[in-house]
């Protein structure tokens, strides 16, 4: 198979870049009025206008083809019929399946995975409404009043990201907290204010052998035992998320509080699954299944739409443009809406993780730029941060622009200025400011100082896309998500790599377990490098025994 690089349409569209290298936004937005309508698409309450990028409609026909030729048609029909497109594990990929409110069976290896997944979801319900209505008591006969999730990357960022976007949403009668870092700092200031007898602890991971995690949880119980010396409690103190029950009951969780789930589902795309099960309590299971209706309803989009008016495809061709066209290294994800504020977070694993690769399916080097560098934070504090490099720096950063029409709240003027500057920055980055403007708004006497001038120029002409939606709500949050992880999935497909393993993660843990042991010791450590062991012999030096 010739690589990517050499097939005709990747031809075209080098030729196509170079022949439009003076595109310029302002002067496409002047020629024709019509550019929003062309370049922008509305599904449910999102709209989503790509009219600001670098494109025309020959780009975009030539992106498409791009798309057609890589036969994404057939790599989406494969990863929704439960085809085991993560090669290099033999597994399925069907984060859709957990969301699918078709009732339309899903089958792996024959067997339709639809019933177990109803079964859980209702385990869930039962559960999360006990739970809520304080019919779920600990050990001394309290309600539930905070929950500890433990769990690290997957089993944890989509959770903590969802948990807090909808917290407009929550229980008032319920904290949802959120330990993942190995580092104690975690697990210790999250438990300084709690009490034990009120605290339920979620330990979620799919195999259920992850250092952090089993560290944190081993250290949780024991806070726990302190408190309540009856091991007989952990039953109504602990429960577990995992593909691994085995795991679990050896951990000493009850049988019965153990949520399942599989496989076929990709760490970084669980939160649709038990995995979900804070958010479930924070916000209540008929909530947790609109979050469910939202990506059903955006993965038929995916699935169904022509490629030209499908916003997850055309989210991952336009990254691929500036990616592999015009040589961007990263892309940065802006919302304006505090709630969202773990989104960037969430998506650097989805994305990092996924295509974050540089060998494609058949083992064989790739000679193309693969995954960005995912980064942001919200507007308006990103703006007072880092948007100066983005506006005047000399890298070219698309950027995503997302903002509710609607806040939860209803302080007066809040919203419109939040508004105003979501509005505001993409056009900035679009029109920037030429010197003579920037002269026409100097005083007289500063019109000659050259480098004042200069220092005030925008380029502009610089590419992002903006969403906006009624309001953040589960449904449109569910959307936005699974647009996001389809986009991955596009990019994907398209360089041909496995977005769905992980192997890049291993070789820091297998290390780290040679290291451990050698912390431990007294000797002086020289089987590394002399950096690693000159670390090692300072640390030990340094370190003081625990009190
Ligand atoms: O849920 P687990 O099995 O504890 O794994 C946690 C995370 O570790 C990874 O395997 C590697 O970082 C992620 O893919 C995963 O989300």
């Amino acid at each position: 198979m010739p690589s990517l690089t050499q097939t005709p349409t990747w031809k075209s569209l080098v030729s196509h870049c170079a022949a439009i290298q003076n595109f310029d936004l302002r002067e496409a937005f002047n020629l024709n009025p019509r550019r929003f309508e062309q370049f922008s698409l509305q599904f449910n309450d999102i709209l989503f206008d790509y009219s600001k990028n670098l494109i025309t409609e020959d780009t975009r026909s030539l992106l498409v083809d791009l798309a057609t030729h890589s036969a994404l048609s057939s790599k989406i029909e494969a990863m929704f019929t439960g085809e085991k497109i993560n090669h290099t594990e033999q597994r399925a990929v069907l984060h859709t399946a957990l969301r699918n409110r078709s009732n339309h069976p899903v089958m792996v290896d024959g067997v339709d995975v639809m019933s177990n997944i109803n079964q859980v979801l209702a385990k869930m319900r039962v559960f999360t409404d006990k739970v809520r209505n304080e019919q779920w008591l600990g050990q001394t006969g309290k309600p539930v009043k905070d929950i500890v999730n433990i769990g690290i990357g997957g089993s944890n960022l989509g959770p903590k990201m969802v948990a807090t976007a909808l917290t407009p949403y929550a229980s008032d009668k319920l904290n949802v907290h959120f330990v993942s870092n190995v580092d104690q700092t975690d697990l210790v200031e999250t438990l300084k204010p709690l009490n034990a007898e009120t605290t339920l602890f979620i330990v979620a991971s799919k195999m259920f052998n992850t250092q952090e995690t089993m560290t944190n949880a081993h250290s949780a119980r024991n806070w726990f035992l302190e408190q309540i010396n009856d091991e007989k409690a952990i039953g109504k103190h602990f429960v577990a998320i995992s593909t691994h029950p085995e795991n679990v009951i050896e951990f000493g969780i009850d049988p019965e509080n153990i949520f399942e789930f599989w496989d076929w589902v990709g760490g970084r795309y669980s939160l649709w699954s038990s995995i979900g099960l804070s958010i479930a309590l924070q916000v209540g299971m008929d909530n947790f299944e609109q979050l469910l209706q939202g990506a059903h309803e955006a993965d038929l989009h995916f699935r169904d739409t022509p490629f030209d008016r499908n916003i997850p495809v055309i989210m991952g061709l336009l990254g691929i443009w500036y990616n592999n066209f015009y040589g961007a290294e990263s892309h940065a994800i802006l919302p304006y809406d505090q709630s969202l504020r773990y989104f960037c977070e969430f998506l650097q694993q989805s994305d990092m993780e996924s295509n974050g690769k540089s060998i494609d399916r058949e083992g064989q080097p790739v000679d193309y730029s693969t995954g960005p560098i995912i980064w942001g934070q919200p507007g308006t504090n990103g703006q007072h941060a880092f948007y100066q490099l983005i506006h005047q720096g000399t890298k070219l950063i698309p950027c995503d622009f997302l903002a509710p029409a609607n806040s939860h709240y209803h302080l007066p003027k809040h919203h419109d200025i939040l508004i105003s500057n979501f509005l505001a920055q993409p056009e900035a980055l679009m029109h920037g400011r030429s010197a003579e403007e920037v002269i026409a708004e100097l005083p007289e006497q500063d019109r000659n100082n050259a480098i004042l001038v200069a220092s005030k120029v925008f380029e502009g002409n610089k590419p992002s896309n903006s969403f906006l939606f009624d309001k953040l709500t589960p449904k449109t949050l569910g959307s936005l998500i699974a647009f996001y992880e389809h986009k991955i999935f596009v990019q994907g497909a398209i360089w041909n790599i496995n977005s769905f393993d992980q192997m890049g993660v291993e070789l820091g843990k297998v290390l780290a377990k040679v290291i451990l042991p050698e912390l431990l010791n007294d000797e002086t450590i020289g089987s590394h490098d002399c950096s690693t062991n000159g670390l090692i012999n300072a640390y030990k030096k340094l370190r003081k025994a625990d009190d």
